[in-house]
């Protein structure tokens, strides 16, 4: 153990005796250090690090991109990742796939899923990942993988990280703690955090059983859309974006590191904490935010916007306002628009669309069939739009301000075309008959009647 008692939170220590904590912003160079001095002024390699400890960078970006998208850190740690680095041997993939992949081909329909249940064999937040779609070519730095976890244990003693993408993970049940090389991150159903490619971390359950999605971006890393004439203020804010406080274990158990590298997995006993670092410094770093702080901009006199306006992150591509993946969100707001059908229009879209529900009734479905824990693929250029059961009830509403309350959707909208993995395919949540709810809708045309009825 190092010479600072343990904390509250077991064999992590931290600067600031409260627990998580944070530091606020959006890309900010943040510094924290978990012990009084440990943070190298003014230099970033000196000759001997305070403490004994040994620095390392963390480059998320070349060396040379533009300061914009420049993402770098420094980590002042008890040792070295080459330290950490053992005889790796390959191991299962279980149910997480990479693109490309192509297990199954499906029908050019529209898919929906029931929730996954959490099954009870032991799972971590790792092990029950399940592959929902994937897009793009991980190994080109484009596209996505969509996926699903579902998990019944802690992790102990087992890490892992990810060189293949940045992991928005979004809960659906039950809360999750990230005890990541730079800190510890709390969240809970309504929250997201983004762990970067290449930290090393480990989920505890605090709570339980826990299952979510999780977005794995191949690509440009999630930044805050441009506002545009929006101007300086709503949607995502900077400063409630939250970023951990250094904190470390400095703990000596046999156990094992697993990567993801090149969409394999690759494991090696390691007889020490790798969730070492001491102090940190940089861009580069893991972060949460809470939906719930998202602040909508949407029509306020007719019409139905582009759900655009509700992105919370985006991945950029090369292509402008192409998006490598959108994140966007369909959360509590007030519906005002007069004469307008106010849930989602009929449409297609060169970008595809995979859904999920965190909670409530999402706008566009309120047949039933799209459920908390579920989720929905809309694929490139495949027509969608209200189930008849919506449709109806929109055409007939009495239009005064509606607020949509207790709900939260999300889309992860990709440029590419995406996958769908043989789970997906495979699983009984996958809802055979949804591919027809276009042909529930009935024919109003009267030749005869130009008015609206
Ligand atoms: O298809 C969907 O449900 C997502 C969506 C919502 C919306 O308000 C407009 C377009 C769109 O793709
Ligand atoms: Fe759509």
């Amino acid at each position: 153990m190092s010479a600072q008692a343990p904390s509250a939170y077991g064999q992590f220590a931290s600067g600031t005796g409260i627990m998580p904590g944070y530091m606020s912003g959006f890309g900010n160079g943040f510094e924290t250090e978990a012990l009084p001095g440990a943070l190298p002024i003014g230099r970033n390699s000196p000759q001997k690090c305070p403490y004994g400890l040994y620095a390392e960078q963390l480059s998320g970006s070349a060396f040379t991109a533009p300061r914009t998208v420049n993402e770098r850190s420094w980590l002042y740690r008890i040792r070295p990742t080459v330290m950490h680095w053992g005889a790796f041997k390959k191991a299962a993939s279980d149910l997480w796939r990479t693109a490309p992949s192509q297990e199954v081909e499906m029908p050019i329909a529209p898919l929906r899923w029931g929730p996954v249940p959490i099954p009870s064999m032991s799972l971590s937040f790792v092990e029950g990942i399940r592959t929902m779609t994937t897009a793009g070519d991980a190994g080109a730095q484009a596209g996505m993988g969509a996926h699903l976890y579902v998990a019944t244990r802690s992790m102990q003693d087992e890490y892992f990280y990810n060189a293949d993408g940045e992991m928005l993970v979004v809960p659906q049940e039950g809360p999750l703690r990230f005890r990541t090389e730079f800190g510890i991150i709390g969240v809970e159903p309504g929250e997201i955090c983004v762990i970067p490619r290449g930290v090393k971390f480990a989920v505890d359950l605090p709570g339980g059983p826990a299952r979510g999605y999780i977005c794995e971006n191949y690509g440009g890393a999630f930044t805050l859309p441009e506002r545009g004439p929006i101007g300086a203020n709503c949607l995502a804010n900077q400063r409630d974006f939250l970023t951990p406080v250094a904190a470390y274990e400095d703990r000596d158990e046999a156990g094992t590191l697993l990567v993801k590298w090149g969409g394999s997995f690759w494991a090696t006993a390691i007889d020490h904490s790798p969730l070492d670092v001491v102090a940190w410094h940089g861009n580069y770093a893991p972060y949460k935010y809470d939906l719930r702080k998202f602040s909508p901009v949407g029509p306020i006199l007719f019409d139905h916007a582009d759900p655009s306006i509700f992105t919370v992150l985006t991945s950029p591509s090369e292509t402008p306002g192409t998006a490598n993946v959108d994140f966007v969100i369909f959360s509590d707001r007030w519906l005002v628009a007069e004469n307008t059908f106010r849930p989602p229009w009929y449409h297609l879209n060169v970008m595809s669309e995979f859904m999920g529900l965190v909670c409530g009734v999402y706008d566009a479905k309120t047949g039933g069939g799209f459920q908390p824990g579920g989720a929905s693929l809309h694929n490139t250029l495949l027509p969608h739009g209200p189930d008849v059961d919506a449709f109806e009830k929109a055409s007939d509403a009495e239009l005064k301000p509606h607020k949509l309350e207790g709900t939260l959707a999300f889309m992860f909208e990709t440029r590419f075309p995406q996958k769908v993995s043989r789970f997906a395919a495979e699983h009984p949540a996958l809802q055979k008959d949804y591919g027809a709810y276009g042909r529930k809708l009935r024919k109003n045309f009267d030749p005869r009647l130009p008015e609206a009825r």
